[in-house]
């Protein structure tokens, strides 16, 4: 398996994924030729990388800027947006210019929100630096900013015009942070693609390696499960909702504890209680269940949360942008491969099922 992969997104404007290593040269070709003017967003801690981007940008002939933006959560506000708008402004972008996100999730959400904003939309060029963001955050169009009330909820759904997932960005990544990106593998796993399930199933520890085949055929399923879903359902109509499987507890555990949860791992946790509240409800076997809880533990991921906070999270759900009125709606599992939704469930099942994951 050498070489590059493209892996196409249908769509209005359909574009490519492309895995593989060595990838930068790419770049120009998914700017296209009229854009003159380009962005290079970066976290702290990839100042080098970007730098090495933007010379490169330069040396094709683009006007390149380096933007850098505080690493992790704390990129996702409203303050971080309104210095890259700045920025945009006082280097006079147009609408054929381009803005380019070198960095993990945090950076390719926020960057691709600034792009869609800004002259209300310009073009937007992922280069994912983290497993979870080229299986997931890179690809599919969701964009956005986290506000005090919660996750995500400011944003805009607006596809790049290419996304590039040099693989070789994953030997410097902390092997936490890998294995948090292992979490929306394992759910794509879960949600579509059982041979994810068994390929980590088959040998957890060849998983912590980023130059191990395996992770670069898991990372190929993950973004096709992805570029399928969202080639039918961009914004979110119906069938994206199976994207957010594990999601609605695990982005108020993210809030209630301020951003200290990384995402990928409360996601990890989100998909137990997910997996619990179906089986409570009826629907799924309890063998599905122990599946979640040996393939995530096998990774090392979170199957538990034991932050005693259960009104503030029933508080954040509340926020999810799956519910409706006062209705929370679930994305849970009838088996593997088959999700379906479970609205307004009974208290009584949601206490159970958060009982079960907030112990041994
Ligand atoms: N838009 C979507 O569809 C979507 C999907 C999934 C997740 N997300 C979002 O993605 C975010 C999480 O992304 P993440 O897990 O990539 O976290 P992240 O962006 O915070 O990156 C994790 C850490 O790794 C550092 N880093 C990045 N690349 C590195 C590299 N190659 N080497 C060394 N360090 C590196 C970053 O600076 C950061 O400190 C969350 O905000 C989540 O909501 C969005
Ligand atoms: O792409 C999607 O759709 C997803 O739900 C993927 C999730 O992994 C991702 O974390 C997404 O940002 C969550 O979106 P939100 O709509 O719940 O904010
Ligand atoms: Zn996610």
């Amino acid at each position: 398996m050498s070489g590059t992969t493209r892996i196409s997104v249908a769509g209005e404007q359909p574009y490519d994924v492309l895995v593989g290593r060595g990838l930068l040269g790419e770049l120009p070709g998914m700017l296209g030729d009229r854009v003159r003017k380009v962005l290079v967003v970066h976290p702290r801690a990839l100042r080098a990388t970007a730098e090495a981007v933007r010379e490169d940008l330069v040396a094709a002939g683009y006007e390149a800027v380096a933007a850098e933006v505080p690493d992790d959560e704390d990129a996702k506000t409203a303050q971080v947006a309104a210095f890259l708008w700045g920025v945009l402004g006082q280097s006079s972008f147009t609408r054929s210019d381009a803005v380019v996100a070198v960095g993990g999730g945090t950076v390719t959400d926020l960057a691709g929100f600034v792009a869609a904003t800004w002259l209300r939309g310009v073009k937007v060029v992922h280069v994912p630096t983290t497993l979870l963001a080229m299986v997931d955050a890179a690809v599919g169009g969701k964009t956005g900013i986290n506000t005090a009330e919660g996750k995500n909820l400011v944003g805009a759904f607006h596809p790049p015009a290419g996304v590039l997932c040099d693989l070789a960005a994953l030997e410097t990544l902390p092997t936490n942070d890998l294995l948090a990106g292992m979490a929306e593998v394992v759910k794509c796993g879960f949600i579509k693609d059982e041979r994810i399930l068994e390929l980590v199933e088959a040998d957890p520890q060849a998983v912590r390696d980023p130059a191990a085949p395996v992770v670069r055929e898991l990372v190929e399923r993950a973004v096709r499960v992805k570029a399928d879903v969202v080639g039918r359902d961009l914004k979110e109509a119906g069938e994206r909702e199976v994207l957010n499987y594990g999601h609605t507890l695990a982005h108020a555990v993210e809030l209630v504890e301020r951003f200290a949860w990384r995402h990928g791992a409360a996601v990890s946790v989100g998909m137990v209680f997910a997996a619990e509240l179906a089986a409570v409800a009826g629907r799924l076997d309890g063998a599905v269940v122990d599946r979640h809880r040996s393939v995530l533990g096998s990774l090392g991921l979170p199957l538990t949360y034991r932050g005693d906070r259960w009104p503030q999270l029933l508080e954040a759900m509340g926020r999810d942008k799956k519910t409706r009125g006062d209705l929370l709606r679930f994305v849970v599992l009838d088996d593997v491969a088959r999700p379906t939704r479970l609205e307004g469930p009974d208290p009584s099942l949601l206490v159970a099922a958060y009982t079960a994951v907030s112990r041994d």
